[in-house]
């Protein structure tokens, strides 16, 4: 499953370097982004709210447009930590919202959550090293094997993670930290970060057995690294 990523600050799609704020570059209107990606096939869109995950404002209004004009999937990120947030990212439409901070701050009701909603919930679980990263990834969250252990008891059914170094870097995924999580859970792992090439994503594909469910594509497809067609042609195993 390849998911193309549409973040979105100030109103504008943009890509980051490693998360940082001020590192952007503006891709233009996130719901042309988004649409150009279905057009060329997708059956996901990874959305982003990337000002609510820094804590400096919103764009919930916007992504609820985005979400309601597709016709694949959504997977909704970004800000979502409190039931009033969560009950707006879920009546968008979104199939799935993303958990990351609040995962990391309010663990009761990050469990009751996931008892609640089941698979529309994934947690982001956004790592330097074995460091959890939280607050658009400015605070540091905690050992990610505690926080996954905890997470596996509270029942969660997948996992989105990011290698934050790698993020919008163009060299290459983490595939040692997708190896040591898939030995780790039994849920599925969404990977994110650094994939730069076609060989990365063939590099993931050798992970689908052990659990690396999809993969969330951002600059690589933005910069033109290769096509969305050519890669979801490799994922759907037209070319290996
Ligand atoms: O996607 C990014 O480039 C990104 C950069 C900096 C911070 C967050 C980023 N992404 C997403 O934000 C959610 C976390 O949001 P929250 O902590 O729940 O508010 C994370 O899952 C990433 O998908």
């Amino acid at each position: 499953m390849l998911l193309p990523a549409v973040d979105v600050a100030d109103g504008q799609a943009v890509r980051l370097v490693q998360g940082e704020a001020g590192s952007e570059t503006s891709y233009g209107d996130p719901l042309a982004a988004a649409m150009a990606w279905q057009e060329a096939g997708a059956d996901w869109i990874h959305l982003v709210d990337l000002d609510a995950a820094f804590g400096r404002g919103s764009n919930r209004e916007l992504l609820a447009e985005v979400t309601g004009k597709l016709d694949v999937q959504v997977e909704l990120s970004g800000g979502i930590r409190d039931d009033d947030s969560l009950e707006a990212a879920l009546a968008t439409g979104a199939r799935r919202v993303n958990i990351g901070t609040a995962a990391l701050e309010d663990p009761e009701w990050c469990d009751r959550i996931i008892s609640q909603y089941g698979d529309r919930v994934a947690i982001g679980l956004d790592v330097r090293g074995r460091t959890l990263a939280a607050r658009g990834w400015t605070k540091e969250g905690g050992d990610l094997y505690e926080v996954l252990e905890r997470l596996e008891r509270a029942g969660c059914e997948r996992y989105v993670v990011t290698d934050v170094t790698k993020d919008g870097m163009l060299q290459g995924p983490n595939l040692d930290l997708y190896r040591d999580l898939c030995a780790r859970t039994e849920k599925p792992i969404v990977a994110s970060g650094g994939v730069s090439s076609l060989d990365d994503l063939r590099a993931l594909s050798t992970l689908v057995s052990d659990g690396v469910e999809g993969v969330i594509v951002g600059k690589a497809l933005y910069a033109g690294a290769f096509t969305l067609t050519e890669a979801l042609e490799l994922t759907r195993g037209g070319d290996k």
